[in-house]
């Protein structure tokens, strides 16, 4: 299970966890703007704009998860188990391999309005990027500080959802995802009065009563149903680092903690990486399961105009800070 996020607060952010049982060695990737990306059934992107994002690199190239472009686009692929259909390519389609579609979105288009034109013409083809990865079945959020799409590849073609929550997770279809928000309706930060009988003198007895109902277990209905009431209720102040801490703390009501989500092969799903991207700043901030201080990289500390995508392996393990060291130097733990 994955969850995908935006917050606006002065600037605009798109981040997601990465729920599963393994990873693929993902990096964060900065591809600068003269990477040639070969494509299969397109001519290569050779002059494009630069993204950062978590990647599994093979070689210099670089299969994005999600990823954010220099003009403050943001774009995660989330699992779509059992419903995403990729087709055959096309005559007189933009084809494009479902492991190909992030980079040609981020690549050609500042906002979800230009992409919205682009994806009028595309036709996602399930073409494997190897024999050694399968391909996967996903669905993707994209999102710019104005507005969020769901882009769902199904077998009546393909589905352009408005999203006006800004979040995504995993099955069953957004559409049905977004409906069940009716049945919370009633949900509320602020504490709930008596409407059960007049009869009854009834009174909340703890706070945080207004959100009784609000689903907390890990199924992705109930995650999709529970970031948003998070995010649609949250407050923050405006600078970096309250955004930033705020838009953790959203995708923190959503986390998975090893040993609650068993899967049928004795593994257990967990949050491998969370991350923040501050889209205008081209700032991609991470946690991992075992790395809760935040790590930045910043896309404008590379060369842009480069060939070669820059990448850095996430920073693994915690860094705790011992308050009464003997000296300020950092003492391990
Ligand atoms: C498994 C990942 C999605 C995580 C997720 O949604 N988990 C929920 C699981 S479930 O619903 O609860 O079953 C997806 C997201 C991006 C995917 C990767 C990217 O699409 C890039 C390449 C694409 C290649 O075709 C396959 C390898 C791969 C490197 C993909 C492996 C895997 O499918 C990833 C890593």
């Amino acid at each position: 299970m994955c969850t995908a996020a935006t917050y606006r607060s002065q600037d605009f952010y798109f981040g997601r966890t990465f729920d599963y049982e393994f990873n693929y060695g993902e990096e964060v990737v900065v591809t600068p703007r003269n990477y040639s990306f070969q494509l299969r059934h397109q001519n290569a992107l050779t002059e494009h704009y630069a993204m950062i994002g978590i990647a599994h690199m093979v070689g210099d190239y670089p299969l994005y998860y999600d990823a954010v472009n220099e003009k403050g686009l943001g774009m995660a692929g989330l699992n779509f188990a059992g419903n995403a259909v990729y087709r055959k390519p096309r005559e007189g389609r933009d084809n494009i391999a479902q492991f190909e579609f992030i980079p040609w979105i981020l690549g050609q288009c500042a906002t979800v309005q230009e992409a919205r034109t682009l994806l009028a013409h595309i036709n996602l083809v399930d073409t494997r990027f190897s024999e050694q990865f399968p391909t996967s079945q996903l669905h993707w959020i994209l999102a710019d500080r104005d507005e969020a799409i769901t882009i769902e590849a199904v077998g009546e073609g393909l589905n352009i959802y408005d999203n006006p929550v800004g979040v995504l997770t995993n099955n069953p279809p957004f559409d049905k995802q977004l409906f069940r928000l009716n049945d919370y309706s009633y949900l509320s930060p602020d504490q709930p009065v008596n409407r059960f009988s007049e009869q009854l003198q009834l009174q909340p007895y703890s706070r945080g009563m207004g959100a009784m109902g609000l689903p907390g277990d890990l199924s992705s209905a109930s995650r999709f149903v529970r970031v948003a009431f998070t995010k649609m209720n949250s407050v923050s102040g405006t600078s970096e680092s309250e955004s930033v801490s705020q838009f953790f703390h959203i995708l923190g009501s959503v986390a998975q903690t090893r040993g609650c989500c068993r899967l049928e092969n004795g593994k257990y799903e967990i949050t491998i990486y969370t991350s923040c991207c501050n889209a205008d700043r081209g700032i991609y901030y991470y946690t991992t399961y075992e790395n809760h201080q935040i790590t930045a990289v910043d896309m404008y500390r590379e060369n842009l105009d480069g060939e070669i995508p820059v990448h850095y392996p996430l920073v693994q393990g915690e860094h705790i800070l011992l308050q009464n060291a003997a000296d300020t130097t950092e003492e391990k733990l």
